[in-house]
């Protein structure tokens, strides 16, 4: 089969630059229908899953923080089959790329029959099922993605999510317009880092390949508002490299998960800042001692040949926004260095099947 026309991750991941910058550029038009409506808000439900519900996650601390607000997050099959909605939740989000999971828009129609909150969708299909479930349809802005191994949808996702919250706290007076202003600059110099993030991924990559291609098992340790990345983490590697792969809360690691660790570990660390980090060091410390493929993942300097250092200022909440690129590449490449040609889709009739999804997806 001819493949070589069909778009890749990497097409994807390539993209991501330009995608983010549109998205910037777009601001606040393209959440301002968001912050109107959550501007009086106080208690949002979210509900999402897969790269949907980790892409939540990664903009959790950075809007809670910034708009003063208690974001719920849940996965939506499980929340309509056994959980209920609490009398203090004042919104509720359903968050899908595609517009199709019929987990998501079930639980958004859950909404409107047994409450009488105001739904509001991210998607970016606009004109998918899942509008129609809500009272408000946001577009991401990352168009169409031809493959399932969604990078750019992800990363779109929690920027728009960000960005909703950035404009949600202007608009509540939780921030000034310079602060405002301030965080959007930010987020323009954490874009201008995306080229050379790829790049010293690749080398890292490099580096490190015959190490990746040979690892029984990954796991990723995060903390805060790096949650969300890890589990990404997770997904990607489940669905693209097919090894056992997890990524696993730094505290709930000590609980249980370190004792699985053998002398062919690969566990990567994700250093972004803040007053957790030395509980994350000391914890690579006592692991090395117990396996030679620890790796780190910082927004500083690289120490070591083992560390991917972005050295981009930003905060520990900001941080979800760069932190999952590398992750995405290192999926694609370890993937492909394992002999698996991620274009040759699987389980192709798995969505309509198992009715996860309305439809098959397009995919290339
Ligand atoms: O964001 P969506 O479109 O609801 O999809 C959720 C998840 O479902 C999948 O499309 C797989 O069914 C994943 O790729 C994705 O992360």
């Amino acid at each position: 089969m001819n493949l070589d026309w069909k778009p890749t991750m990497m097409t994807y991941i390539h993209e991501e630059e330009a995608m983010s910058r549109s998205i910037l550029a777009a601001y606040p038009d393209n959440v301002e229908a968001f912050a109107a409506t959550a501007w009086t808000k106080a208690d949002w439900l979210v509900l999402a899953t897969g790269s949907s519900i980790n892409a939540a996650l990664s903009a959790k601390s950075f809007i809670e923080r910034l708009a003063g607000v208690r974001i719920d997050i849940r996965e939506p099959f499980h929340f309509s089959n056994y959980e209920s909605f609490s009398p203090y939740t004042d919104l509720v989000v359903g968050i899908s790329q595609s517009g199709q999971s019929t987990s998501t828009i079930g639980a958004l129609e859950r909404a409107r029959q047994e409450t009488e909150l105001t739904t509001i969708a991210f998607t970016s299909n606009v004109n998918a099922e899942i509008s129609a479930a809500a009272d408000v349809t946001i577009d991401i802005g990352c168009g169409q993605e031809r493959v399932g191994f969604v990078t750019k949808g992800f990363l779109a996702t929690v920027f728009t999510l960000m960005l909703a919250g950035l404009r949600t706290a202007a608009v509540n007076g939780m921030i000034t317009q310079e602060k405002e202003q301030e965080i959007l600059r930010q987020f323009e110099r954490a874009i201008d880092a995306i080229p050379l993030t790829i790049v010293k991924t690749e080398q890292f990559f490099d580096r490190h390949q015959d190490d990746f291609v040979n690892a029984p098992r990954f796991t990723a340790i995060g903390y805060g508002p790096a949650y969300g990345t890890i589990k990404e983490f997770e997904t990607k590697f489940c669905e693209t490299v097919r090894m056992p792969s997890q990524g696993i809360e730094l505290e709930a690691f000590m609980h249980g998960p370190y004792l699985e660790v053998n002398p062919e570990h690969r566990i990567f660390f994700l250093e972004i800042g803040g007053r957790i980090q030395e509980r994350l060091e000391l914890l690579r410390d006592y692991e090395s001692k117990y396996t030679n493929y620890t790796y780190t993942l910082s927004l500083t300097r690289p120490s070591d040949e083992r560390t991917i250092g972005l050295e981009l200022e930003l905060t520990e909440e900001m941080a979800p926004f760069i932190m999952i690129i590398p992750f995405q590449i290192l999926a694609h490449h370890i993937a492909t260095a394992k002999g698996i040609e991620l274009r040759n889709r699987i389980y192709t009739d798995f969505g309509v099947a198992m009715k996860s999804k309305t439809k098959p997806g397009d995919y290339a």
